[in-house]
């Protein structure tokens, strides 16, 4: 069982950020230690929400709480995702560093949350760079969607040799290990979702049913349920068949439901033991 350090967003309302990540975690056995990027009531998604953002500070001040514990040697991973702005990236990537020292083997897993195909890039200015150019490049791990790929190496990827090539060039800038979700290219067929996992040289397909729903979230819980399943057995590939199972439960859960919001907890069986397993096939 990991300690993980999750350095996210926080809504009152609904499952996004810490609110998706941290219960899966804790479902599965891990200790989360939560540090919020922002406390927002719902997530940006509806188009309107009140709460603020932090700033570098805040989250340094609670790191720094937690290091007078004198426990980060014992944290083995710093997951995070949503960020608010750059100073608080700064901070997270400072946090990373803090927690290396204390423990060389602990692990820094990067969600690069900029935007998404339709939507567009919906974080602040200057996020999509500071993604790009020091928190990937600082990650062992990275979890960008499609678009955050494409995104993150310039290029714009419409076939499965396009996708590996922008994926070795991302590995090029540090992460040993890529997530990519909501990955579609030519031959994805319309009434499916791929993702891809690579590491070593090698890469991973999962291939799930599109279901019927557009939510957030989702992206939050599959960074979350990769690492902890990287982690535990060592296997991008293992991981990947995991995560993209239960997030597939979780998803059919909350179709079935017509809720707009991700069903974190009603779903929890399916972070456990999901109900439909997919193959994964190396490619
Ligand atoms: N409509 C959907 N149907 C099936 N699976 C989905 C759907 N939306 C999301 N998922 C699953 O959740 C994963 C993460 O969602 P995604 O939208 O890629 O994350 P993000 O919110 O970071 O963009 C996808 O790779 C896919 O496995
Ligand atoms: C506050 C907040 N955190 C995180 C996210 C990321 O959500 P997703 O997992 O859909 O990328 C969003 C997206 O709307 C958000 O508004
Ligand atoms: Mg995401």
């Amino acid at each position: 069982m990991a300690n993980v350090l999750s350095i996210q967003s926080h809504v009152a309302y609904g499952h996004v950020g810490n609110a998706s990540a941290v219960f899966p975690l804790q479902r599965l056995g891990h200790e989360v230690w939560p540090v919020h990027t922002v406390q927002f009531s719902n997530h940006t998604g509806y188009g309107s929400w009140t709460g603020r953002v932090f700033d570098g500070q805040a989250v340094d001040e609670v790191v720094d709480g937690i290091a007078a514990r004198g426990v980060l040697g014992s944290c083995d991973a710093v997951l995070s995702g949503y960020l608010g702005s750059a100073d608080i990236g700064h901070a997270v990537v400072g946090t990373v560093a803090r927690v290396r020292a204390a423990n060389p083997a602990a692990v820094y897993c990067c969600d690069p949350v900029i935007g998404d195909v339709g939507r567009g890039v919906f974080v602040r200015p200057g996020i999509a760079e500071f993604m790009r150019d020091v928190a990937v490049p600082a990650a062992d791990v990275v979890t960008p969607n499609h678009f955050e790929l494409d995104l993150l190496t310039g290029r714009t990827t419409t076939t499965l040799p396009q996708v590996l090539e922008a994926v070795t060039a991302l590995q090029a800038t540090g992460p040993r290990v890529v997530l990519v979700t909501s990955l579609d290219v030519e031959d994805t067929p319309d009434d499916a979702v791929d993702l891809l996992a690579a590491e070593g040289g090698r890469a991973w397909r999962v291939r799930t049913p599109e279901l019927g729903l557009s939510v957030n979230g989702a992206g939050d819980a599959i960074a979350a349920l990769f690492l902890a399943h990287w982690m535990s057995t060592g296997s991008a590939a293992q991981a990947l068949g995991a995560a993209a199972s239960s997030v597939f439960g979780l998803l059919r859960m909350t179709a079935e439901a017509g809720s707009r919001e991700i069903l974190t907890v009603a779903a929890q069986e399916e972070f456990v033991a999901p109900s439909r397993t997919f193959e994964v096939t190396e490619i």
